[in-house]
């Protein structure tokens, strides 16, 4: 398994779990617990995002974060990946405004069609995905989360969930509001979407949007537990169930694609979203002093 080491504030660090050989020593004196312990510990890959400050999706972080879960996807020994930051302040801020804002058209499109891409594979990804939400998570950065299958936040008041868009004076694409739809139901999303709501912790459990909620110094070994509930499932049948379950929605995105791609950049291209935009980054900017 490859282990890439972060550079200059970007990067993963995908480790297979286990001892230096990455495989914990075979125990075949204990009972059952302990080979099955053994069994699930090596089969999943602890993926760090790590574009500092706070794990923005550049087009250059998008393109580094498909091919590594292309790899971890294509190596058999890995059943399931445990997603979290690597960035103090956030799990993920979502979009780089500085990719959809005073650019061309041309880039606009490779962009959006880059965040699709990991959309896709991560929506319909064979692995078992568990994002272990250490950090804020707002609008695009809510697009791991809602595309893994279990979210465990950290119960922390600056730990805010939700996809925002509406208060940047922008919408939501339909392949974000799809997974919220069936995470958390039509009324809730409905609310959710139009105001822009964030999340904190307790009343994300309360509206479904997350899993669970425990303190931050346990959300690593929650995510670890609950790793070992989903792969205790025979890989076939849990994976035909997710296809089976995920696929009309991924469709509707696959078959839309170019529609979704000419809607975004005519749509972001316009002067009064670009105005919005940079006001909502100037803000960004102007908060932190
Ligand atoms: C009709 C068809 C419709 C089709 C669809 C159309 C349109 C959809 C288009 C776009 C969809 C976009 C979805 C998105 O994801 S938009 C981004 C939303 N993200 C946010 O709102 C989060 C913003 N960030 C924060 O709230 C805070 O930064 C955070 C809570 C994450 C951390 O706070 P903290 O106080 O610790 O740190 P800051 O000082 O605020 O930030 C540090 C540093 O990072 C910069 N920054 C933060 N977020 C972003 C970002 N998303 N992009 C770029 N840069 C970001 C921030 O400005 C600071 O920079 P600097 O001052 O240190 O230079």
């Amino acid at each position: 398994m490859p282990h890439l080491p972060p550079a200059q504030g970007l990067g993963f660090r995908m480790r297979p779990s286990g001892g230096k050989s990455g495989r914990p020593a075979a125990r075949s004196v204990h009972g059952v617990s302990e080979v099955s312990a053994s069994w699930w510990w090596w089969s999943q890959a602890p993926l760090q995002l790590k574009n500092l400050p706070v794990n923005s999706f550049s087009l250059e972080f998008l393109t580094e974060l498909i091919i590594n879960l292309e790899k971890l996807e294509n190596d058999k020994t890995f059943r399931g990946i445990i997603i979290t930051s690597d960035c103090p302040k956030a799990f993920s801020a979502g979009v780089d405004l500085r990719e959809i804002c005073g650019k061309n058209p041309a880039h606009y499109t490779e962009y959006w069609k880059v965040l699709q891409d990991l959309w896709l594979r991560l929506y319909l990804s064979n692995l078992v995905l568990i994002s272990a939400i250490n950090g804020p998570c707002a609008a695009g950065g809510c697009l791991i989360p809602l595309t893994s299958d279990y979210r465990i936040l950290a119960d922390n008041p600056k730990c805010l969930i939700g996809l925002n868009e509406t208060r940047l004076g922008i919408s939501a694409p339909f392949w974000f509001k799809d997974p919220l739809v069936n995470i958390i139901g039509h009324r809730a999303s409905e609310h959710a979407l139009q105001l822009g709501l964030l999340f904190p912790p307790a009343e994300a459990l309360q509206v479904g949007i997350v899993d669970k909620v425990v303190p931050k110094d346990q959300v690593q070994s929650t995510a670890l537990s609950v790793m070992t509930q989903w792969l205790a499932i025979p890989d076939h049948a849990r994976q035909l169930t997710k296809n089976m379950i995920r696929k009309p929605t991924a469709d509707l995105l696959v078959k839309h694609r170019d529609t979704d791609i000419q809607n975004f950049v005519s749509f972001i291209s316009r002067d009064s979203i670009q105005k919005s935009l940079q006001m909502y980054l100037a803000k960004l900017k102007q908060n932190k002093d």
